[in-house]
């Protein structure tokens, strides 16, 4: 079952506070974005990946896929003001299949077990994202004083790669641009259409790389994966 990724990776990072695109950073001696990069390389079920870049850092992304050889990037657009927009321009370069997967450069720890999982998914209900039950308790605070404690039997913290029909996002990505909706993930723009969204188990080592202690946890899960 053969699908395209968009890969957004054109944020500024400004909780990772490093100086640099937080994709750039290296972990073993490869940079985040190319370890992400790899498990689409591998993937046979990947017939193209589309890259959501920064205008500015366009020229050091593809330094990058020549050095580590990273042969099935079909085209690098540019980003946008937030997340989605840049998600929106990648969206536009998807050519020529049915299914798209719209996933987090700074998400290194995907695995292709999972991914086609989602497509699978994605082929029978239109839209399916990974994700893991909350394990912290959630409260609403608003001026520093808890106004509630929120039921967390039913709280799934949602990652990416989300797996979409591409016909069915791109109309959601539309809608939500035409009504000036800005989500934080490309499913609820489908939610907000009235549409299903399936949910897989994902798995908690699928972190997005978002503040400074996420690199040693980053660090952490590589050692493990060298050890096997
Ligand atoms: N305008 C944007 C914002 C984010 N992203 C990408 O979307 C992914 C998830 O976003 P997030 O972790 O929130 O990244 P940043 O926006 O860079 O982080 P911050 O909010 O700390 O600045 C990242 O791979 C990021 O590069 C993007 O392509 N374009
Ligand atoms: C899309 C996402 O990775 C799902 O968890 C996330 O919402 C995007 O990043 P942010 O940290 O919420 O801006």
């Amino acid at each position: 079952m053969l699908y395209q990724v968009v890969i957004p990776a054109a944020g500024q990072g400004k909780r990772m506070k490093a100086g640099i695109n937080k994709q750039l950073i290296k972990l073993r001696h490869q940079p985040v974005i190319i370890h992400t990069l790899k498990v689409f390389e591998q993937d046979d079920w990947c017939q193209g990946i589309v890259m959501v870049v920064n205008e500015a850092e366009r020229e050091q992304f593809q330094e990058l896929l020549e050095k580590f050889q990273i042969k099935k990037v079909l085209s690098i657009v540019s980003g946008g003001a937030e997340r989605q927009h840049s998600v929106y321009n990648g969206l536009k370069a998807v050519k020529e299949s049915d299914f798209v997967l719209i996933h987090d450069g700074a998400r290194p720890f995907i695995t292709i077990e999972k991914i086609h999982e989602l497509v699978k998914e994605a082929n029978e209900h239109g839209a399916a994202v990974p994700a893991v039950p909350m394990k912290d308790t959630v409260k609403r605070v608003s001026q520093g004083f808890v106004d509630e404690t929120v039921e967390r039997s039913s709280l799934w913290a949602i990652q990416t790669p989300q797996a979409f029909r591409v016909s069915l996002i791109l109309e959601a990505h539309e809608r939500a641009r035409q009504e000036g909706y800005v989500g934080t993930d490309d499913a609820s723009l489908v939610e907000r259409i009235g549409k299903k969204v399936k949910v897989i188990e994902g798995n908690y080592r699928n972190i997005k790389l978002t503040t400074p202690d996420d690199l040693l946890f980053a660090e952490a899960i590589l050692s493990v994966k060298e050890e096997r």
